[in-house]
């Protein structure tokens, strides 16, 4: 028995033989070849991938669906695939043109250090790539035949690998390399199967055909396990499958309060990686996008690249609504070229106010977000409003960035809804003008309304015994949100670390609030707090 250390990246434990996956190296003749015949095998394989790419999507869960959704929208972009048809002809062969693009802009995405968002990302393109090519290439798109389920061993996952082989035929996933955040890891976790990256190359060149312990609870991989190792996995593993029994059936449960009343549970969310995790534990959408945080501490991306990341959150919600809120920046948020304004304070430039002064950088956001909005539920809303004339200069510039994609010939959602954050005491109490000049919804953000309507920092210890979200002046404040909002039909919904406190929740509930938005791991604690509860409970009394 030998035990190799590695790192988690997909949770649980499983006990089986490992089956070694190899990847093949590419090679490629030389021309010269005829260009048009060659973009015409290109333009077919292509359309070969993005349809087995949609049909992988079509069978996968959401997490799943997010990353081919973008592999095949890779496979549309117009910039790279201009490239490779430059290349093809320059007198290069399809495959080759396809290796060479493809291999560059995964180099230059795995190269931004400073953006783990963008590295990701890097993968998909050698995966989607390597579909097209072995497509070109007469080669299989199913990697392993197996006639039992095995623990894959790589030295890296590719994301589609995991749908390279019959599915119920992978009980775990090791690798010597990779990371819990590339999306192979991703895809394991949605699909439930346990998995180690980083085990180190010595694991690989030993496991084949051997059997072990995949205990991804501690990064442990126990090659050839003793009979008490056995033992104390298998009973560990009926433990795990009696819990997982449990959290399946909270989850079956409909959304309505004890008394029947239809609620809506959303998820706080910072990209596609925390999307999918939602989605698993049953958010019906995402309430609050922190869109900022995708480049902290780096730079700020360019409107093709936010363009990408929101179509990629929107494919992981897969269907749902997502609400972005727009740069948050100023204040203890910071991104390194960010311009920030000299007066960066809680109680200064920050989120709205902050966008406004950087119009260049605003519009680059509201552009890249109106042509996402074309791909799915995506509608947009600004932090830190404080009155109407905020709201009314965002949608300046939103009419502006319109005009500019119509003038561009660029495709984007004329509809795309626009909402406002409720984070200022100001802007609750003048709720009715932002209706009145067309908000769209509204989202009161209880994070910073405590802290702004108890004058309490909300990240100073010092100040906690101020710091109330349910307290009666906040009560008094989303009271009067409610009422204007139900006297227009505004919908609402509430976000905020306080909503993921199950005593909180009852009594935003209460207050009207039936739209609910926490962070992932509170979700399912959440629900459990909101069918435990009356909607109404004086109704009963009144009879
Ligand atoms: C969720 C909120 O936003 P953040 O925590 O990102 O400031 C809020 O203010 O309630």
């Amino acid at each position: 028995m030998k035990v190799y250390k590695g790192v988690s990246a997909s949770p649980g434990l499983v006990l089986g033989q490992v089956s070694r996956l190899e990847h093949h190296v590419e090679t490629f003749s030389h021309g010269p070849f005829n260009p048009e015949r060659e973009l015409r095998l290109l333009a077919n394989a292509v359309h070969t991938a993005q349809n087995e790419l949609d049909s992988m999507a079509e069978r996968a869960a959401p997490t799943e669906q997010a990353i081919f959704l973008f592999q095949s929208m890779m496979l549309d972009d117009e910039g790279m695939m201009n490239e490779v048809r430059f290349c093809i002809n320059a007198g290069i062969s399809a495959s080759a043109a396809m290796h060479q693009v493809g291999q560059r802009y995964a180099d230059q995405l795995a190269n931004m250090k400073d953006n783990p968002y963008m590295q990701l990302r890097s993968v998909d393109i050698l995966d989607a790539t390597r579909r097209v090519i072995n497509i070109l290439t007469n080669r299989p798109r199913v990697w392993l035949a197996l006639d039992h389920p095995v623990i894959l061993a790589a030295d890296r996952l590719m994301p589609t690998d995991l749908f390279s082989v019959p599915s119920g035929m992978i009980l775990g996933v090791i690798t010597a390399e990779g990371s819990g955040q590339s999306h192979a890891a991703i895809i394991a976790r949605a699909m439930n199967i346990p998995g180690i990256v980083q085990v180190g190359k010595d694991f690989l060149d030993d496991c084949d055909g051997r059997t072990v312990i995949l205990d991804a609870t501690n990064g442990n991989c126990i090659l050839d396990p003793d009979a008490v190792a056995r033992q104390q996995a298998e009973a560990s593993i009926c433990q795990l499958q009696r819990e997982d029994a449990e959290m399946k059936q909270l989850h079956s449960l409909p959304d309505e309060t004890r008394d029947g009343e239809p609620f809506e549970l959303l998820a706080n969310c910072f990209g596609p990686e925390d999307i999918d995790t939602a989605m698993q534990s049953g958010a019906k959408g995402v309430g609050l996008l922190r869109s900022g945080y995708m480049m902290l501490p780096g730079r700020i991306l360019d409107e093709q690249e936010q363009y990408f990341f929101y179509c990629s959150c929107l494919a992981a919600a897969n269907g749902c609504p997502v609400t972005v809120r727009t740069f948050d920046f100023g204040s203890d948020r910071t991104v390194a070229d960010a311009n920030q304004g000299p007066q960066s304070s809680k109680l200064g430039l920050r989120g709205i106010r902050n966008s406004l002064r950087q119009p260049q950088q605003f519009q680059t956001q509201i552009c890249a977000l109106l042509r996402a909005a074309a791909r799915g539920p995506l509608r947009v809303m600004f932090p830190m409003v404080t009155e109407v004339e905020d709201w009314d200069a965002a949608m300046s510039i939103v009419e502006h960035c319109r005009q500019s994609l119509r003038e561009r010939g660029v495709p984007f959602n004329e509809n795309t809804q626009f909402g406002v954050m409720l984070s200022i005491p100001a802007a609750c109490l003048t709720v009715e003008d932002f209706i009145a000049h067309g908000c769209d919804f509204l989202v009161i953000g209880t994070n910073d309304l405590t802290q702004y309507t108890h004058a309490a920092d909300r990240e100073l210890a010092s100040a906690e015994h101020y710091y109330r979200p349910a307290s009666p002046a906040m009560k008094k404040l989303i009271t009067m949100v409610m009422d204007a909002a139900s006297a227009h039909h505004v919908p609402v919904t509430i976000c905020g670390l306080a909503v993921g406190n199950p005593a909180n929740t009852a009594q935003y509930l209460h207050l009207g609030l039936r739209s609910f938005s926490v962070s992932p791991q509170n979700l399912l604690k959440v629900k459990q707090a909101l069918l435990d509860t009356d909607a109404h409970p004086d109704a009963g009394e009144k009879d």
